[in-house]
């Protein structure tokens, strides 16, 4: 018995995802994932909000080698907090195919930022979604960002849409390269091209060092898996086409805190020629771009 319960209404992750349709490119990056403990193993953080099922680093890597892919960049799960146990031991067993986007306190020392970067590290997630995490005082995050500058790192931003506005000033002070989880989470029932979106829209065209990554569809979406989330991609292809140098793609495996469904991520692979309909953006989406965030040395 695990000393760990799932939330009574925690989905487990899908059991038999299908073989996409859709050929990645070779060396293929999912760069957003997550692994949870094993909870007996490498224990989930007291102030979690919420307590998943075990999602392991080899079932990570099953699920790589299933859909396709190369490479994993690991973004650190809120049920974990800020100890990083179960992402740096899932980075020193992944034979350098994957990379790690770790959650630090301000405390954190010079000598532990080293040990992250050398276990294959190379950014830190600032969290604002309220049903995950009591969101650290701004001043401590302008002091991470401040300390990780020097290791050539990036700061990943989660954030609702509606709260853009008020972030708006604190994201753009930031001074390194800062990446968007799931495209700032639009409510993909306004328009693509009204003022919620169109606010996303500007923070990547006026600032040169914003990324997006155009996942979770499953999220996002209303319609749903029966129609293939086809709401969401109009708003994922816009933010490809238009900065086709600064955007990744992931799964988003294991999918925490899905309620409605869980995805065949099968199925969500075989949406990336929908969001990158050409060759060239495909290859940038899943391999320059990563490539070079992730594995630049
Ligand atoms: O929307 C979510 O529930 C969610 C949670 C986490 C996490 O708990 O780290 O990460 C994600 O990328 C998305």
């Amino acid at each position: 018995m695990s000393q760990f319960t799932p939330d009574a209404d925690w989905l487990h992750w899908h059991q038999s995802p299908s073989v996409p349709g859709y050929k990645a490119p070779a060396g293929a990056v999912d760069a957003h994932c997550h692994v949870f403990g094993p909870g007996d193993q490498f224990p989930f953080a007291p102030e979690r909000k919420y307590t998943p099922c075990d999602a392991s680093r080899d079932q990570l890597w099953a699920l790589r080698d299933h859909l396709g892919f190369s490479r994993n960049v690991i973004v650190q799960a809120t049920c974990h907090g800020a100890d990083n146990r179960a992402l740096v031991d899932a980075l020193n067993h992944s034979n350098g195919l994957a990379r790690g986007v770790a959650t630090v306190k301000a405390s954190i020392t010079d000598e532990e930022l080293d040990a992250l970067h050398a276990a294959g590290v190379r950014g830190v997630r600032f969290n604002f979604v309220k049903r995950l995490v009591d969101a650290l005082p701004f001043d401590d995050l302008t002091l991470i960002a401040e300390r990780i500058k020097r290791l050539g790192w990036h700061i990943v931003i989660y954030f609702e849409a509606a709260e853009l506005p008020d972030l708006y000033d604190f994201f753009t002070s930031l001074p390194t390269t800062v990446v968007v989880d799931h495209m700032g989470r639009p409510d993909v029932t306004k328009p693509v091209d009204g003022e919620e979106f169109g606010l996303f829209l500007k923070l990547l065209e006026e600032n040169p060092n914003f990324w997006s990554k155009v996942s979770c569809p499953e999220r996002l979406s209303i319609s749903g898996p029966d129609g293939g989330y086809l709401d969401v991609v109009p708003f994922a292809r816009t933010v490809v086409e238009r900065f086709p140098e600064r955007v990744l793609w992931g799964t988003d495996w294991p999918h925490p805190n899905m309620k409605s469904h869980m995805p065949d991520d099968g199925k969500l692979v075989d949406m990336i020629p929908l969001i990158a309909p050409t060759e060239a953006l495909q290859h940038k989406l899943l391999v320059e771009n990563p490539m070079r965030l992730y594995w630049a040395e």
